[in-house]
């Protein structure tokens, strides 16, 4: 039986702070056994969007992307954020490999239909969405891989993709071959009862008090797609998802969700 795989998403502020991310990166590549990153990169893309004259645009934490943003963001995820971690990772020891869906085909999403609203160039991903035969192959060679927010439609076409959204789909993907933990890291230390005040960790989360979190406005904004991806990977055959601080994986305190 392979080893259980544990798979980070990082986003939030700490990608935008070089010192932070330094020490998550060094932190990771500490982490025993086969792992894997997802990286976001979400509000340093709308800063560099806004230097460049573009006004970014997001409905429910969802960025709509046309043609001139795509450009950006694609620079911004599967360029700098993407290979800074690669240099960084293989600075701390860890063989880390970038790749954007596009590479090795290794997320293949939809063009989200236009509905009430177009969001123009966004990927949603179809249940055969992931490579697990070429994330196994990289795994098995010790290789880290590190997977950015943007994929393809297979037909020459780049899409942005939502990075928690990436993160629940490859564990689902790769939980049906092996044990799957999933952790998602951020600037604060769990799912907090108050969003002010970071000792105030949930440290285990079922589905419906996370009902009546949301219900009672205590968990909002990104905290609301990240926790619906999050409880849909549990579901799903994920082992053990977990939300916590980037900067205190090795710590015990965190967010861990519970099936009941
Ligand atoms: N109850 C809560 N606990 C923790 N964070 C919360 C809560 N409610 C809302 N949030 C907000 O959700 C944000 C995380 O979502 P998001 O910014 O999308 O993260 P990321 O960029 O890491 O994907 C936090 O920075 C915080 O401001
Ligand atoms: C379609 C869509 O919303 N894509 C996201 C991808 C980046 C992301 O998810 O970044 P965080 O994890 O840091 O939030 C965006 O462009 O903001």
């Amino acid at each position: 039986m392979a080893e259980t795989l544990k798979i980070f998403k990082i986003g939030g502020a700490i990608l935008d702070e070089p010192a932070q991310l330094s020490r998550f990166v060094a932190a990771l590549a500490q982490v025993p056994g086969p792992r894997l990153l997802v990286h976001g990169g979400g509000r340093g893309a709308s800063q560099m969007l806004m230097q460049l004259g573009l006004e970014p645009q997001l409905v429910q934490g969802r960025r709509i992307t046309d043609a001139a943003t795509l450009d950006i963001v694609t620079m911004f995820y599967a360029g700098k954020t993407n290979k800074q971690l690669v240099a960084g990772l293989q600075a701390a020891g860890a063989n880390a490999l970038g790749l954007s869906g596009a590479d090795g085909n290794a997320i293949r999403a939809l063009r989200r239909p236009v509905g009430a609203i177009d969001y123009g160039f966004v990927g949603d991903l179809p249940a055969d969405a992931v490579n697990t035969g070429l994330l196994e192959l990289l795994l098995r060679a010790d290789v880290l891989p590190v997977l950015c927010a943007i994929t393809h439609d297979g037909h020459g076409q780049l899409l942005n993709t939502n990075a928690d959204t990436i993160a629940s789909a490859v564990a689902v993907a790769l939980a049906a071959r092996r044990a799957v933990e999933l952790h998602f890291c951020f600037e604060k230390d769990g799912v907090l009862a108050d969003v002010n005040d970071n000792n105030s960790v949930i440290e285990r989360l079922t589905a419906a008090e996370y009902a009546q979190l949301k219900a009672a406005g205590a968990v909002a904004a990104g905290m609301v797609p990240k926790l619906d991806n999050a409880f849909a990977a549990l579901e799903a055959g994920v082992e053990r998802v977990v939300i916590e601080n980037a900067l205190r994986i090795n710590e015990p305190v965190k967010t861990v969700l519970c099936r009941s």
